[in-house]
C-alpha cells in the first residue's frame, strides 16, 4: 500500500496508471485466491469429517465384533462339561482344566482367567493374586440372575467378562475372564496406520494407537450406535487424521493458484502497461504539445486522433490559445493589431526592406481633444468613435499597409513599399480628408480632427521602438503647431518629447506629494484701492527646480487630464486659506478660482465642490469660479449646462481672458455668468494700440449692457487704471496693485493695511 501511495505521489501519470491497474489486478487475484482457498478448505473439511465418520464406524464395528467374540467364547467355555464337572470334581479339576483353559486363552489376549463357585470362591485361577470376587456385586448379580455380565472397571483399562456356569438350569459358579482392553483393541484394529485412534472410558484414555504429540491432526470424537457392546461398556472413540495429509491437496491448490497468480500478475503488468500506454499516450502527447506551444510558436494541440473528451480538450485548448494569442496581439475594442503586433510587423518590414531596399513609414495618429469628447459624451460614445476612426483609417490604406491601436486615442499606421515621400503625402491627405467629414454617432453629428507624426525608415530610426518613439514626437509637434495637421520627424523633436514625458512623470509625482502651493493675487477697486477679492493661482513647488509657474505645466496637465486633480487640490487649499483670513476678521472679499472645463465634465464634480465648501466652512457668497472664454466656446451648449449647476449651488461665475475666445453675443447672454474678465493683453496695450483700446471699451460696454460686472487684469500702470475708470471699469487686478503673493506675505500685507 505504501508503495502504491508513493507511486501515486510520483509525478508521471503513466506510472500512476500502471501501478493502479496492476494493483487492481493483484487485488482481484488475491481476493479470488482467498475465496477459492476458503471454498476448498470448507469442502475438504466436510469431506474429512465424512471420512473420519466412516472410519470411526468401521473401527467401532471391528472392536464390537471382537468384544462380542470374546463374550461368546467365554459363554461357550462355561457350557463345557469339564468346566461344570470341575466345580464338583476336585481331582478332575487339576487334570482337565489347565489344557482346556490354555486352549481357550490362545489368541485371545486373556490377562487372567478365574473360575469361581457359587459363593465366589476361586476353584481355578490362571495366576496368583487374582482379586477375590466373592464380594463383587457384579459377580453376585451375575450368579443370582444367571446372566452374562461384562464391564470395564472404573479407572481401569481391563475388560471383565463374567459368564455363569449352569448345571441343570442352576447356576453353580462363574467363569471370570479379564482382558487388557489395549490388547483387545490392538488385535481388532489392524490396517489403520494412516489415522490415530484413542479409546476413552470414563474420560480415561484406555487405548491409543498411532498418536504422536508433534503431529497436528484433524480429529473428532464419536460415540457408538445403540445396543452395541462398546455403548454398554461406555467406551468413546477419538479418531484423527494428520493435518499434513488433510492439507496436502489444499497446499497443492494453493501452489497452483500462486503460480497462476504470478502468471496473471505478469500478464496483468504487461496488459496494464499496454492499457496505460493507450490511456496516457494521448495525454502525454497533449502535455508535450501544450508545453511546446507558447505565444510565438504556432503548435496546435489537436488533432490527437482519440476522438473522445481528450480530443475535445485539445480542440478547446487550441481555441483558447488562438483566442489568447489574438487577445495578446489585438486591441479588444477595435480588434486592430495592438502595440505588440505592430512592433512585430515593423520588425518584419525592417527585414523585408533590408532585402528590397525600399522604404517604409510609421504614422502616429492622435485624435485632437479626444479627452474632452470622452468626458463630455461618455466613454461609450468615445469607444464608438475610436472603432469608427480605426475602420475609416483602415479603409484608405493599401493592402500591405496596416493600422494598429496603441491605446487611448492613439493609432499607428505602417506604410510599406514606399518609393518616394509623395506616396506618403497621398495617404496622409486621404487620412486628413476622413476627418474633414463629420462623424455621426448616436444621431449626433460632430467633427473630430487628428494630429499625425511621421517617421521614415531608415532615415528616422533603425529599430521599431525608435521609429515609434520618433513618430510620436513628430505627432506632438503637429499638436504644438495647432493640431489638425501632420508633421515629419526632425532630429530636434526627440529632446522635446523626452522633456514632455519627464514633465508628465514629475507632475504625477507632484500630485501624489501635494507639491502645489496656492498664491493669491488681490483684486481692487480702482477708485479707493480697496481689496474686493483675490484670485487663487497655482504654483508648483518643484523639489529640484523651485517654483514653477502655471504656464509651464497647465497645458500639459490639461492635455493629460491631470489638471482635474491639480484643480481639486488648489480648490481645497485656497478655500481653507481664504476662510482663515475671513475668520481673522480680514476684509478679503471674494475668492476667484480657475477651473478647467475638463473638470466640469466629471460626474462627481458638483458633489466634490459641495464637500470642499462644507469642509472649508466657507460661504458660497465668498466664491467665484473662472472659466476661460476659449474653453467655454469649444462647446458652449455643454458649458451653459454645466455652469448652471454651479450657479444652482450659489457660486458666482466669471469668464476669464475675455476677448480672446471669439464668443458670440447670443451665447454670452445665455451663459449663467456674473462677470467678464478683460484679457490682460488688451489692457496692457490699450494705451498704445487703438484696436486693443477699442476692444477694451467694447468689452466694458457689453458687460454694462448685459448687466455683468467687469474686471480688467494685467493692470501695470496708473495710466491704464485711469483709462479703465474713465471707460466705466472700476475693478482691476495687476502688478500695479499686487503681484500674486504667497500666503505668509499676503497675510502680513493684509494685517498691515
Ligand atoms: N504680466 C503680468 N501678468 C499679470 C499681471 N497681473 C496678473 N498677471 C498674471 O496673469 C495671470 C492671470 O491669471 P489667468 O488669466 O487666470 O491665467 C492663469 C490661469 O489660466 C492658469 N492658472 C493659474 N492657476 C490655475 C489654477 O489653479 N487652475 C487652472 N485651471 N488654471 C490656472 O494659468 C494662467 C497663468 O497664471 P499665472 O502665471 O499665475 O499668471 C496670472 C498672473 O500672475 C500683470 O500686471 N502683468
Amino acid at each position: 500500500m505504501d508503495f502504491i501511495l508513493r507511486s501515486l505521489a510520483f509525478k508521471s501519470i503513466k506510472v500512476r496508471v500502471v501501478v493502479l491497474i496492476s494493483a487492481l489486478i493483484a487485488f482481484a487475484l488475491f481476493s479470488i485466491t482467498l475465496l477459492v482457498l476458503f471454498i476448498v478448505n470448507s469442502h475438504m473439511s466436510a469431506q474429512m469429517d465424512a471420512l473420519l465418520k466412516t472410519r470411526a464406524h468401521s473401527v467401532y464395528g471391528k472392536l464390537d465384533q471382537r468384544i462380542g467374540y470374546l463374550i461368546d467364547n467365554t459363554v461357550l467355555l462355561t457350557k463345557n462339561e469339564l468346566i461344570v464337572n470341575s466345580l464338583i470334581d476336585k481331582n478332575g479339576r487339576k487334570a482337565y482344566l489347565p489344557p482346556l483353559v490354555d486352549n481357550f486363552m490362545e489368541g485371545k489376549d486373556v490377562l487372567y482367567l478365574n473360575i469361581v463357585d457359587f459363593d465366589g470362591r476361586a476353584i481355578f485361577q490362571t495366576q496368583k493374586n487374582i482379586p477375590l470376587y466373592n464380594q463383587s456385586p457384579r459377580l453376585r448379580a451375575a450368579l443370582a440372575l444367571g446372566k452374562v455380565s461384562y464391564y470395564i472397571e472404573k479407572g481401569d483399562d481391563k475388560l471383565v467378562i463374567i459368564a455363569p456356569i449352569e448345571y441343570y438350569n442352576t447356576t453353580q459358579g462363574a467363569a471370570i475372564v479379564v482382558f487388557k482392553m489395549g490388547h483387545v483393541a490392538q488385535r481388532a484394529l489392524t490396517n489403520n496406520d494412516d489415522i490415530y485412534i484413542k479409546l476413552f472410558h470414563d474420560n480415561i484414555n484406555i487405548f491409543s494407537s498411532n498418536f504422536y504429540k508433534d503431529i497436528t491432526y484433524h480429529s473428532s470424537l464419536h460415540t457408538v450406535e445403540n445396543g452395541s457392546y462398546l455403548e454398554q461398556l461406555n467406551v468413546i472413540l477419538e479418531i484423527g487424521l494428520p493435518k499434513k495429509i488433510y492439507m496436502a491437496p489444499l497446499q497443492d491448490i494453493f501452489l497452483k493458484l500462486l503460480l497462476l497468480g504470478v502468471v496473471f500478475i505478469s500478464i496483468g503488468m504487461i496488459l496494464s502497461n499496454m492499457l496505460a500506454n493507450g490511456i496516457t499516450d494521448p495525454i502525454l502527447t497533449l502535455f508535450h504539445r501544450v508545453k511546446n506551444s507558447d505565444n510565438k510558436s504556432e503548435v496546435l494541440c489537436s488533432p490527437l486522433g482519440t476522438n473522445d473528451e481528450l480530443e475535445e480538450l485539445a480542440k478547446a485548448f487550441d481555441e483558447r490559445s488562438i483566442l489568447l494569442q489574438h487577445q495578446a496581439q489585438y486591441d479588444a475594442l477595435t480588434d486592430l493589431p495592438n502595440r505588440l503586433l505592430f512592433l512585430d510587423r515593423l520588425q518584419q518590414s525592417i527585414k523585408n526592406t533590408l532585402r528590397s531596399k525600399e522604404k517604409f513609414a510609421v504614422l502616429f495618429i492622435d485624435l485632437d481633444h479626444f479627452k474632452e469628447i470622452n468626458d463630455s459624451f461618455g466613454h461609450d460614445f468615445g469607444d464608438k468613435l475610436l472603432i469608427i476612426v480605426g475602420e475609416y483609417i483602415e479603409s484608405v490604406l493599401r493592402g500591405n499597409d496596416s493600422v494598429a491601436r496603441m491605446g487611448g486615442d492613439e493609432f499607428t499606421v505602417l506604410l510599406n513599399e514606399l518609393h518616394s515621400e509623395n506616396d506618403i503625402i497621398q495617404i496622409l491627405q486621404k487620412i486628413m480628408e476622413l476627418f474633414r467629414k463629420p462623424f455621426i454617432i448616436a444621431h449626433r453629428q460632430f467633427y473630430v480632427t487628428c494630429s499625425i507624426g511621421i517617421a521614415m525608415y531608415p532615415l528616422h530610426g533603425k529599430t521599431p521602438e525608435e521609429l515609434l518613439k520618433n513618430a510620436d514626437a513628430a505627432m506632438y509637434k503637429a499638436k504644438d503647431r495647432g493640431r489638425n495637421t501632420y508633421q515629419f520627424y526632425t532630429n530636434d523633436m526627440t529632446e522635446k518629447a523626452y522633456e514632455r514625458i519627464t514633465l508628465e512623470t514629475q507632475l504625477r509625482e507632484a500630485i501624489v506629494n501635494r507639491e502645489f502651493e496656492v498664491y493669491f493675487q488681490p483684486q481692487v477697486n480702482i477708485n479707493d484701492n480697496k481689496i474686493i477679492g483675490m484670485e487663487a493661482l497655482v504654483r508648483w513647488n518643484h523639489p529640484q527646480t523651485g517654483l514653477v509657474p502655471p504656464g509651464k505645466f497647465i497645458p500639459l496637465a490639461e492635455d493629460t487630464g491631470l489638471i482635474v486633480e491639480i484643480d481639486r487640490q488648489v480648490m481645497q487649499d485656497a478655500m481653507k486659506q481664504f476662510q482663515k483670513w475671513i475668520d481673522l476678521g480680514l476684509d478679503v472679499g471674494v475668492l476667484s478660482i480657475n477651473l478647467s472645463m475638463i473638470q466640469l465634465n466629471h460626474e462627481d464634480f458638483i458633489e466634490f465642490v459641495k464637500t470642499t465648501i462644507k469642509n472649508a466652512k466657507i460661504s458660497t457668497d465668498n466664491l467665484m469660479f473662472e472659466v476661460t472664454e476659449t474653453q467655454v466656446m469649444k462647446n458652449p451648449k455643454q458649458a451653459i449646462f454645466m455652469l448652471q449647476q454651479l450657479k444652482d449651488i450659489g457660486i458666482r461665475l466669471a469668464i476669464d481672458d475675455f476677448g480672446t475666445g471669439h464668443s458670440s453675443l447670443s451665447y454670452i447672454k445665455r451663459l449663467p455668468i456674473d462677470k467678464l474678465k478683460i484679457d490682460q493683453s488688451f489692457v496692457m496695450d490699450a494705451l498704445v494700440d487703438k484696436d486693443d483700446r477699442e476692444l477694451t471699451r467694447a468689452i466694458i460696454s457689453i458687460a454694462n449692457s448685459l448687466n455683468l460686472e467687469v474686471i480688467a487684469e494685467g493692470v501695470e500702470t496708473k495710466e491704464q487704471a485711469e483709462f479703465l475708470v474713465k471707460n466705466g471699469c472700476v475693478e482691476a487686478q495687476g502688478y500695479f496693485y499686487y503681484k500674486p503673493l504667497d500666503v505668509l506675505t499676503l497675510t502680513k500685507e493684509l494685517t498691515k493695511s
